[in-house]
This record gives C-alpha cells, structure tokens and sequence, in this order.
C-alpha cells in the first residue's frame, strides 16, 4: 500500500463483549481480582475493500459493557475516514480521539474511555499490518524514525523526552538491526510464566503447572501474593523447592498494600529470593512506590509496576521519581500502541527495563510485538528482560502465540495478532 495514494475509507465500526468464563477455575486470580472472567471488547474495523482490522481491551468480565458503550461514543471519529489520512499523520488522529472536545470530559486520558481508545487505536494497528502484509512487530522497525515518531502525541513528555530525541534513539537503534532481527526469526524472546501461580490455585495445581512449565523450558516464575502472610510463606516454599534456587521467581501483589505494609510484607519475603515485587500499593502512587523501591532495594528486590498504569504522564512521573525498576506496560491500557511507543522511548532514554504484562485474553498476542520491536530497533537488548507468557485462551485467536522452549517466535502473518476465531465470538459474546 502506498500511504500518500491510497484512498480507502472505513466503512464500518463494531464492538462485541466477549467473556471467557476463567472464574470458575480461578484462572487469573490474585488478592484483589479474585474471580477474574477473561474478557474483551472487541472492535472491527472494516474498509471499503472488505479488509477489517481486530483490537481489543482487556477486562475482566463486569463493566465489559461499559467499555463497549464507550466504543460506539468514539465510533464517529472512525467511520467514514479515509484510511491513509489517519497513518500519515497518527499522532495527530490519536489526539482527535484523546481530545474530542466534550468525550475527554470523561477521561481525560484515563479510565474507561482510554482502554476503549486502546482497543480502537490496536484495531488501527492490525489493519495497517495488513495492509502492509507486515507483522506488527516489523511494521514497527521498518518505519522510519521520523513516520514512527509522528505516531505519537508528545504532549505533555517534552520535560522528559522531546521529538527530536526519539528521533535520534531510534536512528541509533537501527545500528545492527538485521542481526538481531535474524536472531528472533531464528530463536525468538523470552517469556516468564504466571500460569503456575493464581492465587486461587490449589498447592497441587501449582506444583503440577511448576513441573509442566519447567519441562517446557520455563527459567522464571511469577506467583500471586498479598492475601495472607502465613500462606504466602507456604506456597512460596513450595514453590522454591518445586523449582529450585537457580531459577528466577517474581512476585504480584496487585495493588493490595499500603506503602508501609508493602514494605514490612516484602521484608518477611524476601529470603526466598525475589527478582521483583509487582504493583505492591496503588498503581497511581508515583511516591509511595519510590519508597517501596529505596526501602527494598538493599534486599535485591525491585518494584515492578505499569498494567494498570492509565497514560503517559503517570509513566513518566514513575521514571522520573526512580518508582520502578521493571516497566510492564499493557497493550490493551494506556492508547494503545500509539502511547505505548512513548513509553519505551522514555525507558530507552532513563535506561529502564521494559518487561510487559500479559495476563489477560490477547495480551499475550499484542504484546510480544511490541518487544520484540523495542529489541530490534530501540534498545538492541534482552538483557534483563522477558515476556509474560499466561496460557489462556489462545486457541481462541487466528494467530495464536508461538511459544518454543520458553522464547515467544516472532509472528509472520501480517496484523497484530488480534483477530478472534469466528466460533470463538459466537460462543463467548456476552449479549445482555
Ligand atoms: C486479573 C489478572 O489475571 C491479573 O492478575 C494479571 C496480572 O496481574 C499479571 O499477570 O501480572
Ligand atoms: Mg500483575
């Protein structure tokens, strides 16, 4: 496709409520999500040539309606536009649905409309992948510096990062990028599992997934904590003499801590040798996680944090405050790919490592692009870094996750790897 000649405009939005019923095996549960429905909304966006593009949100099964109400409220701002205007100046589309004169009200840049601006502004993404006949992941390193930077809105960063330094961090970036592109074609990147360790899972069941996940390959671990001291004990001591003292292990408490009891938690914790402990207080406490992380680092643990983080500027504060070690920027929160593109330029810059989330439906999907992008063409490394790999419900996508000896391969069919199996949405579409 060329994008300056190209004349194609969408001709239709669509927005479904998919629930997978996880609950009823506790599936994704943790002290404060306990009985987690892995769900999404669900766009389409179709053009005139019939080709449709898939984004989603995740949830967790409540309230999907409300996210799927706020996509038909953006709705208007997509249909009838022409397709190659929206690339040619994405950052500037990205605004108009940010900052839509009377919807941002509802917002600004937060909450339920920024994760309906992430499912729309994902759909975008896997149409343009499509029409490139590019993965996403490589749609990404093969623009140049100056077209990737015109796809995000920098306002508000300019104090931490200016256009014109992304600019160069990716013309930096490129040095070497064949190589290493030839290296995740042939060995792919590393992932972490979460699967042997919600919080609602029996000591058997997280002894038997431990084993299973390690036959596979698996070199680290993240398990649920934060409900019960006592149990947190316990189920970590099973989980070190299941895996061992030579493999890594994570901890998430999701947000369920005051700063100082996080603190005096994490202190009782720490002599099981814990790589991070995951967003310990409130995801909007830039200070309060910066004490966490001065107060924890001289027992060897970092603070991770950013799945629930809403925008942009809540990132930045994080980095500028020293708050987090491990960035897990989610690709179905924030807007989309758009904003989250300015988060790994922030962490390029601040010299922070990016390690994404991915427990929820698709997640897994959207995210591997946008590592695997960041170690082609931005911070040329692993080092440190590594993938969330949840099995849950990849069955479900056309182009599921590749996951090989513990390593995500690199997808090869052009999009985001976001769109759902037909018979999926007829089975799980929730129509109230
Ligand atoms: C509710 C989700 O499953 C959440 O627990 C995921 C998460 O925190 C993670 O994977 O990390
Ligand atoms: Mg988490």
């Amino acid at each position: 496709m060329s994008l300056t000649t190209e004349n194609i405009k969408i001709i239709s939005f669509d927005v479904k409520d998919i629930r997978f019923p996880t609950s009823l095996e506790a599936h994704g549960s943790d002290a404060m999500h306990t009985d987690p429905d892995y769900s999404c909304a669900y766009v389409t966006i179709k053009l005139k040539t019939g080709l449709e593009g898939h984004g989603l949100t995740f949830t967790c099964g409540r309230g999907t309606e409300i996210v799927v109400a706020a996509c038909k409220s953006l709705s208007d701002l997509i249909v009838g536009q022409v397709v190659s205007d929206i690339y040619k100046d994405f950052g500037g589309f990205w605004r108009s649905l940010t900052s839509e004169s009377q919807l941002r009200w509802v917002g600004p840049e937060k909450g339920v409309i920024h994760l309906a601006t992430a499912a729309i502004i994902n759909a975008l993404w896997d149409l343009w992948g499509k029409l490139l006949n590019k993965p996403v992941w490589q749609l990404l390193a093969d623009l140049e510096p100056e077209q990737l930077v015109s796809t995000i809105d920098f306002r508000y960063l300019s104090n931490v990062i200016t256009k014109e330094e992304a600019v160069e961090l990716l013309r930096r970036g490129r040095v070497g990028k064949e190589e290493r592109m030839n290296q995740l074609l042939a060995l792919g990147y590393p992932a972490y599992t979460t699967q042997a360790g919600w919080l609602g899972y029996s000591d058997e069941t997280i002894y038997d997934l431990a084993n299973k996940y390690m036959e596979q390959g698996f070199n680290a671990f993240k398990v649920k904590v934060g409900k019960n001291l006592f149990q947190d004990i316990k189920r970590l001591e099973l989980i070190r003499n299941t895996i061992g003292w030579d493999r890594i292990l994570m901890v998430d408490a999701n947000q369920i801590w005051e700063v100082q009891e996080a603190i005096d938690w994490m202190k009782q914790l720490s002599h099981f040798k814990i790589l991070w402990i995951e967003e310990p207080t409130s995801p909007d406490d830039v200070l309060g996680h910066a004490e966490i992380a001065k107060a924890l680092k001289p027992l060897g643990i970092g603070v991770a944090t950013g799945e629930m983080c809403c925008n942009r500027v809540l990132f930045k504060q994080f980095l500028q405050a020293n708050a987090l070690e491990y960035c897990q920027i989610d690709s179905a929160r924030i807007g989309g790919v758009n904003e989250i593109l300015s988060v790994y330029l922030m962490c390029k810059k601040l010299g922070v490592k990016v390690c994404p989330h991915a427990g929820g439906v698709g997640l897994c999907e959207m995210v591997q692009h946008l590592q695997m992008w960041d170690y082609v063409a931005l911070s040329g490394t692993m080092d440190g870094r590594f993938i969330e790999y949840v099995d849950q419900q990849h069955d479900q996508f056309v182009n599921p996750t590749i996951v090989e000896n513990a390593c995500y391969m690199a997808p090869r069919t052009p999009g985001y790897s976001t769109t759902l199996k037909p018979e999926a949405i007829s089975a799980y579409e929730n129509i109230p």
